[in-house]
């Protein structure tokens, strides 16, 4: 059998760089929480595991080449550990798959590993700990078996791996390494192994094998890339390499990959455009695959099929080997689109889900497929008087008076302790919350039930806060599924969609709405909640808002008009629930932004103007407030290095930040960044469902207490708690509000 996947000159091949893989109804999901409670054993979720890969085979069976080693049980950067034997000593348990998850999860025994953003997506991945101790070793068994799986139906297969660079750069030095060490230090120890993972594939039968370098998207040194064309002239001595991207042009990366002698490059010509113009100024060799991924993978707008084909000729002029392809994997898109039948049509006729974009990708491939280009935006989906008032926004709707002076009329209004204690919001979604919902939802119990229930549980959250004795307290977000669906069903121009699950990181996904049209917001949103839990108690509630960044960042996004103008809209709507807020008598009000970093372009060129919009955007939506009205926000998941400054341009009273897995590093860089006002440092990581001990919380805030001084500090976890259950977050908290007392009185 010949499995060389050389590019016939007149049909292009058709392929796609990566798939969904929770299954197009959550299977994998459903699978992996049953084995985690012990419901279903390793046997049943491989057979589950097994179903989902099968089903990811009949979708893309409809390519000429189809992506293999794309499956995971809980992330691909954990796989990887894994294929090159790198997991941690304390992950180490009697069976690999014990191990795998007790490296995502962590256990008793072991904290697991650091998650963090994927580039600029809503999807996390599981940070790699390499230090000079890490003993490689090639573990081929899962990318040959899934090669294999394709293969044996006939399939031409094309073996997936991350690439040896983007595995070191998303790395972190282990805790064992000397100061100075950085991961991709390993890089020749780490290429040997990928020779050895590559021969096993060669071995079964693997022709072109493609290798994810998404780091190269991003700025790299004249270092990195004499590392990138050593590596890849060793590497593709023997095997055909396809190198592929996903998150922008590969800019001075792709001569070096070029020259290194790759077989062939995968380039994003979505987000990567002056790669092409780069091309056709570089002399290159007309025998280079070159894969134009014009597909959209990030987005759900059907293709722009005339733009395809135009740009897949352009790439025909350079080369004889051009083949069609997703412009990332298709991992950040919904399976399919089909179950969408209650959107409205204009929508509806406008959307591409994997399963449709691998439609696109044929047609685009073949010479007598359809080219149809993209209509244009309705009409009706203009919003004159929404654009009216942002034109009448004054030059200061941004601005609010210096900090001091807020700091003093906020104090006097609402009187707290030193190292304040309270949460990020949302307390445990159980599944009778979830029940209830679904059953509302779908007809079987009735408005008022559903609103008693919440309320009940509201009352329920107010009392177990007061109980542990939390001084700034919250509702608790039953109400909401999640934290932009919620405002997205309430706000004019999104849709939400029934089945567009997306995975955010091992077993948890999210439906992201689709902003289609003008924002506007037609009735307040929150304001009853927040009342309702401030009736029942002394203590402040804080209203709990969503921030335009997050909005965006969660949702897919119209393309017909800057971020910037549509951050506004939604910014303006914000507003409006922010002063309804208020003068309902809400003392505190936070405005979550966990994915200002998120959203941070990957290259740095274009980071001051985002970082311009991003910040003014947040400040329309919260400045319009009195002094004496506290703006809290809440950041998570990152390395806020890049955004600190952006951090401070909130403008916020208080910032809440993801900060205790990075020990507590964060606080001393947004000193460096004159941020001047309070930090809440999450001293307890909800996303393990470890219990932390109260005196490590304690030792945290004292980190803090010495970095920013005991005015600034508040005691918080490092995010909502929606995901834990309440065996967890009783005495978590307990433990919270134990280790401020103790800092409190030894400040005394
Ligand atoms: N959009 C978004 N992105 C985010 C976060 C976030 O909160 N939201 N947090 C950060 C971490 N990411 C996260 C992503 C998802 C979840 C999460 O808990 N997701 C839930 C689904 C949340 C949801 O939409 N819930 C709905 C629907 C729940 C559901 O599955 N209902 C069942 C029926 C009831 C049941 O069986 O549970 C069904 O429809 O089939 C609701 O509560 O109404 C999950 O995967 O389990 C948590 C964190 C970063 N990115
Ligand atoms: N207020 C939100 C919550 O507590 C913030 C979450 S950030 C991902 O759930
Ligand atoms: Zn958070």
């Amino acid at each position: 059998m010949n499995t060389t996947t050389s590019v016939p000159a007149k049909r292009p091949q058709a392929t796609a760089l990566g798939y969904p893989r929770i299954g197009p109804n959550r299977e994998l999901k459903r699978a992996l929480e049953a084995h985690w409670s012990g419901r279903l054993d390793a046997a049943g979720l491989e057979d589950a595991a097994a179903a989902v890969r099968s089903g990811m085979l009949d979708d893309l069976s409809m390519l000429d080449t189809v992506p293999t080693g794309i499956f995971s049980l809980y992330d691909h950067v954990l796989d990887t550990i894994c294929a090159v034997d790198a997991l941690a000593p304390r992950h180490r348990r009697d069976s690999e798959l014990a191990s795998y998850f007790a490296a995502a999860r962590g256990d008793e025994a072991a904290v697991p590993l650091e998650m963090t953003k994927w580039f600029d997506t809503n999807y996390h991945y599981l940070v790699p700990e390499i230090g000079p101790e890490t003993a490689f070793a090639a573990k081929p068994a899962k990318a040959v078996a899934e090669f294999l799986e394709a293969k044996e139906r006939g399939l031409d297969a094309r073996p997936v791996l991350l690439g040896p660079v983007s595995f070191l750069l998303l790395a972190k030095a282990s805790e064992e390494a000397p100061a100075g060490f950085a991961p991709l230090d390993r890089l020749d120890d780490l290429v040997v192994v990928y020779t050895e993972l590559l021969a096993a594939l060669r071995d079964a039968g693997a022709g072109l094998v493609q290798l994810d370098e998404p780091a190269l998207c991003a700025d790299r040194t004249e270092a990195e890339l004499e590392a990138v064309a050593a590596v890849y002239r060793r590497l593709a001595a023997d095997t055909q390499i396809l190198i592929a991207g996903g998150y922008g042009p590969f800019g001075e990366a792709l001569p070096v990959l070029l020259e290194a002698g790759v077989e062939g490059v995968a380039l994003d010509l979505v987000r990567g455009r002056s790669d092409l113009e780069a091309l056709e100024a570089l002399n290159v060799s007309r025998e280079t695959i070159f894969l134009a991924g014009v597909v959209d993978g990030r987005n759900i707008w059907r293709a722009d099929l005339a733009k395809g084909a135009a740009d897949l000729e352009r790439l025909q002029r350079i080369s004889d080997r051009v083949g069609v392809s997703s412009s990332s994997s298709l991992l950040h898109v919904p399976v399919d689109l089909a179950p969408e039948q209650d959107l409205p049509e204009a929508l509806f006729e406008r959307l591409s889900f994997a399963r449709q974009k691998l439609q696109e990708i044929n047609q685009i491939a073949d010479p007598e497929g359809s080219r149809e280009a993209r209509p244009a935006t309705p009409e009706a989906w203009r919003d004159a008087s929404v654009r009216e008032r942002l034109a009448a926004l004054g030059a200061d709707a941004d601005r609010r008076v210096p900090y001091a002076n807020r700091q003093a009329a906020q104090a006097e209004r609402v009187p707290l302790p030193p190292l304040p204690t309270t949460t990020i919001g949302s307390f445990p979604q159980t599944a009778e919350l979830r029940n209830a919902r679904a059953a509302h939802r779908r007809g079987l119990m009735i408005d008022t039930d559903y609103k008693a229930r919440m309320k009940a549980e509201v009352a329920a959250v107010i009392a177990e806060q007061e109980k542990l004795g939390l001084d700034v307290l919250v509702h608790g977000e039953p109400e909401r599924n999640d934290m932009v669906q919620y405002f997205a069903e309430q706000l004019t121009g999104f849709a939400t969609t029934a089945a567009g699950w997306v995975q955010s990181y091992g077993s948890r996904c999210v439906r992201p709405p689709i902003l289609f049209a003008d924002v506007a917001r037609q009735a307040p949103m929150t304001v009853e909640w927040t009342s309702y839990a401030q009736s029942l108690t002394e203590k402040p509630v804080k209203g709990m808002l969503t921030g335009p960044v997050t909005i965006l960042a969660w949702s897919f996004v119209r393309d017909d008009q800057p971020l910037a103008d549509t951050a506004d809209q939604v910014a303006l709507a914000l507003r409006d629930e922010v002063g309804d807020l208020e003068a309902a008598g809400t003392a505190i009000i936070q405005v979550d932004e966990p994915a200002l970093r998120e959203l941070l372009p990957v290259r740095a060129a274009s980071r001051a103007a985002y970082r311009d919009w991003a910040t003014r955007s947040f400040r329309i939506a919260t400045a319009g407030v009195r002094p004496e009205t506290a703006i809290h926000t809440h950041l998570c998941y990152s390395e806020f290095g890049e955004v600190i400054d952006a951090i401070a341009a909130l403008d916020a009273d208080v910032t809440s930040i993801e900060a205790s897995r990075s020990k507590m590093e964060v606080l001393a860089d947004l000193d460096r960044a004159n941020y001047r006002s309070a930090v809440g440092p999450g001293v307890w990581d909800i996303h393990s469902p470890r219990v932390p001990a109260a005196e490590d919380m304690a030792e945290a805030l004292r980190l803090a207490v010495a970095a920013l001084g005991p005015e600034r500090v508040w005691a918080n976890p490092d995010c909502g708690l929606k995901t834990r259950r309440y065996e967890e977050v009783r005495p978590s908290l307990e433990g919270l509000v134990a280790a401020a007392r103790t800092v409190r009185e030894q400040l005394a």
